[in-house]
């Protein structure tokens, strides 16, 4: 690992799932401290991408550093570095919040307090709940504090405020800020325009598996000749903001 490595570079990813071809080919460059918006519509490819970043899924073509660590063969330390949180998280559902908190922290050699977690997300008050117990809204806010426990230089957050209330997402866009003072590289999914706009350096458009555009969001809009982002995304992809959602 060295400060001069992007924190994330993808080249020519590509990802099939039997007859569906998810990702053709995905490039991608994010460097050390930029917050990158991946935006696309459903199906675009933008959830494989990311876990092929993260080292979930095993690209089929195409080759993956973080910090330049290889996924695949430094998994122990990419896991020290990187913090994932994903669409649908898949944790222990009798456990409780704070036992979930506990048991991430455990990872790390010098984790977030439980309590700095649970204040970031605002669960402090659901910190005897069981997992099963909370609200979607509230199990995805738990995600994105198990994300965040060791101190991660990299996060990747897919969807962060799907779902969530405008207080609550609100809150999740001030997390984001605060990582972004702490020189984390995030890169965050995306449906929503006005999110990505106040929290995104650059924007990469993904449709049908590619890369349709990687710019700043102004950038993005005075190519499109538009007005806003949301026209800038409909002119680029040619669909309809809702085909996103
Ligand atoms: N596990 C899987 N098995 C088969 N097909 C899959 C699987 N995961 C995704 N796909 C398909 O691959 C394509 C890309 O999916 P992906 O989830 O990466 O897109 P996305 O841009 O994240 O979409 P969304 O906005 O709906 O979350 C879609 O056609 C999807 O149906």
């Amino acid at each position: 690992m060295s400060d001069t490595e992007p924190a994330i570079l993808a080249e020519h990813l590509a990802k099939r799932y039997r007859a569906v071809r998810a990702v053709v080919d995905v490039s991608l460059r994010v460097d050390v401290g930029e917050t990158v918006g991946v935006l696309g519509t459903n199906g675009a490819g933008k959830t494989t991408t990311v876990e092929m970043i993260a080292g979930l899924r095993v690209p089929d073509e195409g080759r993956v550093r973080v910090l330049g660590l290889d996924p695949r063969t430094d998994r122990a330390r990419l896991r020290q570095v990187l913090g994932v949180q994903l669409q649908h998280a898949h944790l222990h559902h009798a456990l409780r919040v704070s036992e979930l908190v506990d048991l991430y922290r455990s990872f790390y050699p010098d984790p977030r307090s439980a309590a700095e977690l649970l204040d970031l997300v605002d669960l402090a008050g659901q910190r005897r709940t069981v997992f099963d117990k909370l609200s979607g809204g509230q199990q995805q806010r738990l995600s994105i504090a198990l994300a965040l426990a060791g101190r991660p230089r990299v996060a990747i957050l897919d969807e962060l405020t799907t779902g969530l209330d405008p207080k609550a997402r609100r809150r999740m866009w001030s997390t984001v800020e605060q990582l972004r003072a702490e020189g984390v590289t995030v890169l965050l999914v995306s449906h929503a325009m006005e999110e990505v706009e106040r929290l995104c350096d650059r924007v990469v458009v993904l449709d049908g598996g590619r890369v349709l555009a990687l710019d700043t969001p102004a950038g993005l809009v005075a190519r499109s000749g538009t007005a806003t982002l949301d026209d800038a995304f409909v002119a680029l992809t040619g669909k309809d903001l809702e085909e996103t959602r």
